[in-house]
């Protein structure tokens, strides 16, 4: 089975070109001022160009308001939208209709029992995203490097189409990709030298550590 893998917070052509080569199925952009991923909408457009019919655009937001969505959407013209806030089930659903474009609903878990909260998104949301739950004085909700146990995640049902996201690194996605076996794998802050300064050599580090464990497993 084909697995996703999305690199997000992605500023720089550099970093798209790594992404793309290491054979990135989606490429994040993210919309949440007070983050050191932030890229304005203009920029996401220029940047995401390069991506044209090899990965997704994922236009990731923080309980935005319609403004925002119609401006990220008219600038840039997302393949999906990332919810990643505190968004309801009837607010993933307005914003599916009003775009007609597939959601990513994110949910932060840290027990078994965290699961229950996609429930009510099931049949609504068209994909899930599993972060870890913030540390404690965070301003972020996603992009702080904590991972999670990711075994938890063995309990959802198998149809859930999902990426598992919260810490992933070079060093870690193969624990990650034999603990939950996932559809899909999301990371940001584990290919950067510093806070929102995404590294092309630590992008394709973690590609080549993507291959080894699935060269493993196939073996
Ligand atoms: O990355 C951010 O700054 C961010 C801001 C607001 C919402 C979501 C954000 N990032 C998402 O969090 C995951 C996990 O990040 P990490 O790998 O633990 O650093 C990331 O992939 C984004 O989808």
């Amino acid at each position: 089975m084909a697995l996703d893998i999305k690199i997000c917070g992605l500023k720089t052509d550099g970093a798209m070109a790594a992404a793309l080569a290491g054979g990135a199925s989606h490429v994040g952009f993210i919309f949440f001022a007070k983050s050191p991923r932030y890229v304005e909408p203009a920029e996401a457009s220029r940047l995401r160009q390069a991506a044209r019919g090899k990965a997704k655009a994922v236009a990731v937001t923080v309980d935005a308001s319609d403004a925002f969505l119609d401006e990220i959407v008219a600038a840039m013209q997302p393949d999906m939208l990332q919810l990643h806030g505190s968004e309801t089930p009837q607010r993933v659903a307005e914003v599916k209709a009003r775009y007609g474009l597939p959601v990513m609903k994110a949910l932060s878990v840290s027990e078994a029992a965290d699961l229950e909260r996609i429930k009510p998104f099931v049949g609504v949301a068209d994909h899930f995203l599993f972060d870890a739950k913030p540390p404690k004085g965070s301003e972020l909700p996603g992009g702080n490097g904590v991972a999670y146990d990711w075994r938890i995640l063995t309990g959802l049902d198998a149809g859930v189409d999902y990426m598992l996201s919260g810490g992933l690194n070079a060093a870690n996605v193969g624990d990650a990709l034999r603990l939950a076996n996932p559809p899909g794998i999301d990371i940001s802050s584990g290919v950067e030298s510093a806070p929102g300064v995404k590294d092309p050599a630590l992008i394709e580090q973690f590609f080549r550590a993507v291959r080894a464990a699935r060269d493993n497993r196939a073996a």
